[in-house]
């Protein structure tokens, strides 16, 4: 007979055993903290010595003409692009630049580009409970095993993007706004601590957008938010505090009011500038 011992697989950690990543600290800091950060694209500075901080549970919106760096600026942070030289944590524990793309998702950093990518076949809910898997092989057998908890995180998630009426109905047939407020509630499943949000209301109707808003106020404080958005109407819709982007850097960062009466400000939205950050 076998001894006991042998019955044992030292190497084997059960899943609900493992360490999980040592969560994010912000005791002594800001969630987010970019220090000189630069990177440069054949030559031409993307982003220029920038230096930003987001902090825990903020709202953020990220203005600036095109090509300013905000979309760099994003890559950085998800680990997309590596800069040049400079800093980027997360909180005070995570240095990101020695982390790769899904490691940095992992840690709770969860991204939302324009377009909207929901699986077009499957129902709202099915949606939000693929989204809400960590992990993906468990795919096939997923919904016959839907546990009560599991179940209300749905649920909760439904009612907070206002889609518990469509619950059932397949994602390719929501209007657009639906769409991109599926795809937030899908991160949400993943219980990120930052979101980053990449033109949330491009294309969107006024009422949609209204919504939109509601739904990333609520979302703050629970989360830290970054929206990038180019509506200006809409931005002073939802932010406390706006940072503005040129070439590559910080320009200016206040309130709307505050950053629309800057001159450099005005300055550099020439073209479309004064109706537009005053709308
Ligand atoms: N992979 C790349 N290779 C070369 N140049 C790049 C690359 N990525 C970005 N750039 C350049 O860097 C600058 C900043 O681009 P970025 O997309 O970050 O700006 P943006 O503020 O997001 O602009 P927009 O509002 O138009 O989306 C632009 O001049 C862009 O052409």
């Amino acid at each position: 007979m076998k001894p006991l011992s042998s019955l044992i697989q030292r190497d084997r950690v059960f899943d609900f055993l493992k360490p999980r990543e040592s969560p994010v600290d912000v005791r002594h800091g800001p969630i987010l903290y970019l220090d000189e950060v630069s990177v440069s694209f054949d030559g031409f500075k993307a982003i220029d010595r920038l230096s930003l901080t987001i902090d825990d549970g903020e709202l953020r919106c990220i203005i600036g003409p095109n090509g300013a760096g905000k979309t760099t600026m994003m890559d950085i942070i998800t680990g997309k692009t590596r800069p040049d030289s400079g800093e980027v944590w997360f909180g005070t524990r995570h240095d990101l630049l020695r982390l790769d793309e899904p490691q940095i998702a992992t840690l709770g950093i969860g991204r939302k580009f324009q377009k909207p990518t929901v699986f077009e076949a499957l129902s709202v809910f099915e949606n939000l409970e693929l989204a809400g898997a960590s992990d993906k092989r468990l795919w096939p057998s997923l919904f016959a095993r839907l546990d009560a908890q599991a179940r209300e995180r749905i649920e909760e998630t439904l009612e907070l993007i206002q889609l518990t009426e469509q619950r059932d109905r397949a994602a390719g047939v929501l209007s657009h706004g639906q769409k991109q407020w599926l795809e937030i509630g899908m991160l949400l499943m993943q219980r990120p601590r930052l979101l980053l949000v990449d033109e949330p209301v491009a294309g969107m109707t006024e009422r949609e957008m209204a919504r939109t808003a509601e739904l990333l106020r609520g979302l703050a404080g629970r989360h830290s938010v970054v929206v990038v958005e180019h509506d200006m109407g809409f931005v002073r819709s939802i932010a406390n505090k706006v940072t503005v982007l040129h070439q590559g850097r910080v320009l200016a960062e206040g309130t709307m009011d505050q950053v629309s009466k800057d001159s450099r400000v005005a300055e550099v939205y020439l073209g479309a500038p004064e109706e537009e950050l005053v709308r």
